[in-house]
């Protein structure tokens, strides 16, 4: 049975403000970097969206020397990552699609093994300017941020030595489920690797003949043709172009644009199963200010696309037209009706009356007022009739020109108002919905 998928409103958001799967200082900072920038507004302007902080997971201190050869750091990867596999665990059974800020790409290790513990029928989208599937043999740096995807995938199992510290990391996902888009800097054995298994990939060049749309959509499709599988993207920053995101330790000059990267989320956003979604490798520490600033800036634009954001723009939720009238009101002056001058009750009756009359209406803005001349007046020509129903002068101040509502008459059919119709101008008053609502 197909079941039919719609995007998941609740969102979880962790961050890993980690750095060791790489050499250069700076990526740890990221987390704090986003959400000072604003991570968490953002992300709750989008429509519906319920969006909750699980904050940053604690970065176990561990002081074990490094025991594989070329694999720097490796049982504090581990721990780190261990601990984010069991967060992702907890967000994702909140019902929440897990929204990761790295950190490196290293912790794709704890995002995925955590993601798959929970949906074992998961598809990888590894959006990055590397393939990350080194092994410690094959790497030239020794950075695990270099090696997730090889640590990920059963079928390379057999091509690691045994990892001590990793053993609660058991590779069960299936290469059969993965697939590359951004790749532009691809070592001799990776390549292989790719080769070897035939993982759907739209290298740069292919994104260049293809369209970004087409190469995520064959990606898809290969992996999902019944479109029934829950989607886990791992978006590396360096998949963007060195123009749009400076800020990364690995930067790779011709990547994605922005608006490539975006259109690319908004595809997956729109296939409704987008389950979990990391964002790695913004490093705050490299480039000047405005670098910084452009990399957050896309990383933003990255995120919410992925969750939501139109382009196009949404109108408000309910609405069926632009806002009529949006003022405040108040009572400075009524002419009481008979019952309410002779008991006394005038407050209560003014009230009683602004809450019939008004009750249509939400947030108005201006004033409403009576003259005080102009009501005698009016009390006359109406030879007294006017005890029976209360008379009010509304004023409106709109933001263009100021409307005025001269006369609102209640009870009032036995009495011939066209005069003052003719003489004042009439506005229809309309329910709007308060803003905000
Ligand atoms: N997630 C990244 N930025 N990875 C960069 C990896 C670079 C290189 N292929 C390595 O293995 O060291």
């Amino acid at each position: 049975m197909s079941q039919k998928w719609k995007p998941l409103k609740q969102v979880g958001v962790i961050g890993v403000p980690f750095e060791k799967g790489q050499k250069k200082y700076g990526v740890s900072v990221a987390p704090a970097a986003m959400r000072s920038a604003g991570l968490i507004e953002q992300l709750r302007e989008i429509d519906g969206l319920d969006v909750k902080d699980y904050g940053d997971i604690d970065i176990p201190s561990c002081h074990e020397a490094a025991t594989v050869d070329n694999m720097a750091y490796l049982p504090l990867v581990s721990a780190c990552n261990r601990s984010l596999s069991n967060k992702m665990t907890q967000v994702l059974n909140d019902g929440r699609l897990a929204v990761t800020i790295g950190g490196d790409h290293s912790i794709g290790v704890g995002t995925v093994d955590g993601h798959y513990s929970v949906n074992e029928d998961m598809i990888l989208i590894w959006v990055d300017a590397h393939a990350d599937i080194n092994t410690n043999k094959t790497s030239d740096s020794g950075s695990v941020h270099g090696m997730p995807v090889a640590l990920l995938v059963k079928e390379l199992s057999d091509y690691w030595p045994y990892l001590p510290t990793m053993d609660w990391q058991v590779p069960k996902f299936s290469i059969k489920n993965l697939g590359y888009i951004g790749l532009r800097s691809v070592d001799h054995y990776e390549r292989l690797a790719i080769e070897k298994y035939k993982v759907p990939t739209f290298a740069m060049e292919d994104i260049e003949d293809h369209g970004i749309r087409t190469s995520i959509n064959h990606i898809l499709h290969v992996l999902d043709p019944e479109k029934k599988k829950p989607i886990h993207v791992s978006f590396d920053i360096d998949s963007l172009d060195a123009l749009e995101a400076p800020s990364t330790g690995t930067s790779v000059r011709g990547g994605l644009t922005l608006r490539e990267a975006i259109k690319l989320m908004e595809i997956i956003h729109s296939t409704g199963r987008l389950r979990a979604l990391d964002l790695v490798e913004i490093n705050p520490a490299i480039g000047n200010d405005s670098d910084r600033k452009r990399t957050i800036e896309a990383g933003l634009c990255i995120l919410k696309a992925a969750l939501g954001f139109s382009r196009r723009g949404t109108s408000p939720r309910g609405a069926t037209d632009l806002p009529i009238i949006s003022a405040s009101f108040k009572i400075s002056s009524c002419l009481e009706t008979k019952q309410e001058k002779e008991s006394g009750e005038e407050k209560n009756g003014m009230r009683a009356i602004a809450d019939k009359y008004f009750s249509k209406i939400s947030n108005i803005e201006s004033k409403y007022i009576i003259n005080e001349g102009l009501s005698k007046t009016i009390s006359n020509l109406l030879q007294g009739k006017v005890n029976a129903f209360p008379l009010y002068k509304v004023s409106l101040s709109l933001d263009r020109k100021p409307v005025k509502i001269p006369w609102t008459l209640d009870l009032a059919s036995p009495l011939d108002d066209s005069h003052y119709k003719k003489k004042f101008k009439y506005l229809k008053i309309k329910k709007v919905p308060a803003p905000g609502n």
